[in-house]
This record gives structure tokens, C-alpha cells and sequence, in this order.
């Protein structure tokens, strides 16, 4: 399981380019639990919506995948949240950065589905800090994420799914997209959160 005490790469590939990529940050049996609550949980996956709420939208134009929020339903969702809630109060420790929060779900890729280029967080309109995404298989082909640089067309890094890579990154920074996969995928995408309230009302999770 991953432990940013005992090597700090990972928190200086933060600070110097605002993400990392840590593989097998996950042990096996706790990825081999996600996949079974994959399958159990398997005909609840919809069709993810783009937006926030009341002005959820589903364009399968820009995405296809099909996504499940954590419902605290398995011993897996459990372990898997205070895992990233340990990596929460190490980000707040670091950086200060006031992360109040952790919202994820699962995502299904099958043949043909993609995730077109997106930010997950809109300067001043989201209180999405830092975005995770764990691989739960290693797709033989297909589903690569692809980031580009900061304010460029330039491909900054190209990530092959692996089972137990976890990616984390900037939200509002990095432009991304998830290539048409071809092999099923499976991960979890999730949200880092700071509590952008406004007029007094909480910010609601999703
Ligand atoms: O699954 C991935 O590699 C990235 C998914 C993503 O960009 C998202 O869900 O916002
Ligand atoms: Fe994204």
C-alpha cells in the first residue's frame, strides 16, 4: 500500500509538475475485492452524466463510460476510502491544501468507449482540487489516459492502465482524455475536495 512517508517521490512529482504516477500503490487483495464489487454491483453502471447535479447532462459524444458512486455497500469501498483518506490529510499536511473531502466512483470502459479531452475542474465554478483515477485491470489494448500539457496541445504524459497504478493530478490544471478502449477497463476516478460553499449552504457531494 502506498506510503508517501517512506518515499517522498511521489509528493516531489507533485510539487514540481502538479501530478504523479504511483504503480502498485494498491495491494492485490484489496484490487481483486474492488473488481469483485464491480462485477456484484455490475448492472447498476449508467451512463455518466457531464456536469454537476441539477444540470447533469449525458452526452455520449464526449463521454461513453459508465460510472457507479461509492455507496459504502462493501468492506472494499470502506478500505479503498480511508486509504484516500490517509492520502488526504498527507496532501493537507504538505501542501495546506484545506482538502475537506473525497468523492469517487467506479468507471467501466468496454470496446469503443472514451472520455474525450476534459478538465475535471473549472476555475471558480468547482471545488475539485485534486483528481485520482486507481486502475483495477491491465487492459492488453486500449483505454490509455492521455495528458497534455499546461496550456497546450502537447502531450505531457500517456498512462497504460495497469491493475493498482494510482494517477493523481492537479483538477483544474491538466487537460485529459481517455482513448476509445478496446479491452475491458475498470478503475476509479475520485475527487479531492475543498468546501467551496456558497450563501451558507454546504456543498452537496457528485
Ligand atoms: O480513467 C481515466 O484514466 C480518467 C478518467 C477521467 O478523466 C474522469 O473520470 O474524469
Ligand atoms: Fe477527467
Amino acid at each position: 500500500m502506498i506510503n508517501f512517508s517512506a518515499d517522498d517521490t511521489y509528493l516531489n512529482d507533485i510539487e514540481e509538475l502538479g501530478y504523479t504516477v504511483i504503480p502498485n500503490a494498491i495491494n492485490e487483495e484489496l484490487i481483486i475485492d474492488l473488481m469483485a464489487d464491480c462485477y456484484r454491483i455490475n448492472p447498476q453502471f449508467s451512463l455518466a452524466g457531464i456536469g454537476r447535479l441539477n444540470n447533469l447532462q449525458i452526452d455520449d459524444t464526449i463521454r461513453k463510460d459508465k460510472t457507479f458512486w461509492f455507496d459504502g455497500t462493501s468492506q472494499a469501498q470502506l478500505t479503498y476510502q480511508a486509504t484516500m483518506e490517509s492520502i488526504r490529510t498527507t496532501l493537507n499536511r504538505t501542501f495546506f491544501m484545506g482538502l475537506f473531502d473525497y468523492e469517487c466512483h467506479y468507471a467501466k470502459y468496454t470496446e469503443g468507449d472514451f472520455y474525450k479531452k476534459h478538465v475535471d475542474a473549472f476555475k471558480g465554478r468547482s471545488n475539485r482540487v485534486f483528481t485520482s483515477v486507481l486502475y483495477l485491470n491491465t487492459p492488453a489494448q486500449g483505454g490509455e489516459l492521455v495528458v497534455y500539457k499546461t496550456k497546450s496541445k502537447e502531450i505531457e504524459i500517456i498512462i497504460k492502465p495497469q491493475a493498482g497504478t494510482l494517477v493523481l493530478f492537479e483538477s483544474e490544471r491538466f487537460v485529459h482524455e481517455v482513448l476509445p478502449a478496446i479491452d475491458n477497463r475498470y478503475s476509479i476516478a475520485g475527487w479531492f475536495r475543498k468546501n467551496a460553499s456558497i450563501s451558507g449552504i454546504i456543498d452537496p457531494p457528485r
